[in-house]
């Protein structure tokens, strides 16, 4: 990978490669876009294939960043770090606080929280060494793990996408086939049960099936048998890419709403299921829950005021599905308009009075 030419190609701003041999940390901070402000997004911890592969995986992931807080309409760019390492065994507490001392070095560049891999635990000792850590303990006056508040957001905006499939935005005996039943999904399960929907679930995990099964008394079907089974939504809550030429002939779900990230294995995906009728709700205007909660404590948190904004994830998916009828264009695509006009709007009005992005009082020195 030629690294410089990609970051050129998708206007990158900055890649810090962080390592410290004694608790082992290798961490690559990826910081796409700050025209609207820091940028914030999770650490993730993974065992990568190569360092090509774990360079790739930041880029990616902080560039998907900067869009989900454009169209969160959060005034963050965005930005998301990968540390190499299997999180079940290479952790510990120096890695984390050198990490954090990294942080620390960019000057709220960067603000990092959890993602795949990370806990509330682990932010709880970057905060040691930074103040640029979201999703830390309450106990810190935080907001703690995002999971449940991602969960009301996905909630929220499947009921939007529902009421462009169905002509009601109500739940009540829809059947939702739910994939992954995880710290997201198993929230979300209490939202659709409470509201009477019908769940069929599925889950590598045989625990979190059963626990779903006991306490909201889903179907539980077998791993691939659930992009076939009769249902009005799918909702993918596990990996990304499970929107593909294999999985989209199988689908009889109107409406396809889910937490995961990249659920699109290519953007021609989310063209084909535009041209069947499918109405998407695209993956990171509805799983910006998490993102809009720990982006509160930047202001002191205050979990009445993020489940608000939380609440607007309906009004956001209506506005997309509403881009997308008056450009005809698919609502992924609807998406990335939002966001980069977003960008731009901003982008040109910074130009008009400060060259450089850097406030006025902080340069009289
Ligand atoms: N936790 C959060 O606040 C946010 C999560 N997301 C995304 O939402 C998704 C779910 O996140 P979490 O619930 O936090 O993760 P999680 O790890 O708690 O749950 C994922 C579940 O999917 C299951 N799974 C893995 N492979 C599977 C497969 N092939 N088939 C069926 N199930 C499988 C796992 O066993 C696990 O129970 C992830 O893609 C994550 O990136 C996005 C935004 C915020
Ligand atoms: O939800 C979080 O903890 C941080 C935001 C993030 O990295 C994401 O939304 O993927």
């Amino acid at each position: 990978m030629e690294i410089f030419k990609y970051m050129e190609q998708y206007d990158y701003e900055q890649l810090v490669f962080c390592q410290d041999k004694q608790p082992g940390l290798k961490a690559i901070i990826a910081i796409h876009d700050t025209t609207l402000g820091p940028a914030l997004g999770g650490t993730r911890m993974w065992t990568y294939e190569s360092e090509a592969a774990a360079i790739e995986d930041a880029l990616r992931l902080a560039k998907g960043m900067t869009y989900k807080n454009a169209a969160a309409g959060l005034n963050l760019g965005g930005g998301k770090t990968v540390i190499i390492g299997d999180p079940r065994k290479d952790k510990n507490e120096e890695m984390f606080r050198a990490f954090g001392r990294y942080i620390q070095g960019l000057n709220g560049r960067y603000i990092t929280a959890e993602d795949v891999g990370t806990t509330v635990a682990d932010m709880d000792l970057i905060h040691e060494e930074t103040d640029y850590v979201t999703g830390i303990s309450p106990a810190f006056g935080s907001s703690g793990n995002p999971s449940p508040v991602t969960a009301y957001g996905v909630y929220r905006g499947m009921k939007a996408a529902a009421k462009e499939a169905f002509g009601t935005d109500s739940l009540e005996g829809k059947v939702v086939a739910i994939q992954g039943v995880g710290n997201v999904a198993y929230n979300l399960c209490k939202h659709l049960h409470e509201e009477g929907a019908q769940l069929i679930v599925t889950d590598i995990n045989k625990e979190a099936v059963m626990r779903a099964v006991e306490d909201f008394g889903a179907k539980a079907v077998e791993i691939n048998e659930i992009y076939s089974v009769d249902c009005d939504i799918y909702a993918p809550c596990a990996l990304g890419a499970t929107i593909n030429d294999d999985t989209i002939p199988q689908l009889k779900a109107k409406v396809i709403a889910g937490a995961a990230n990249n659920q699109l294995k290519e953007t021609r995906h989310g063209d084909t299921i535009h041209e069947m009728g499918i109405v998407y709700a695209p993956d990171y205007v509805i799983n910006a829950g998490g993102v809009i909660n720990v982006a509160d404590e930047l202001y002191g948190y205050n979990s009445e005021r993020a489940l608000k904004k939380v609440e607007g994830i309906y009004s956001n998916i209506e506005r997309v599905i509403e881009i997308a009828k008056r450009d005809r264009i698919p609502t992924y695509v609807a998406a990335d308009r939002l966001a980069e006009e977003r960008i731009e709007r901003m982008r040109n009005s910074r130009s008009q009075f400060l060259q450089n992005g850097q406030h006025i009082l902080s340069r009289r020195k």
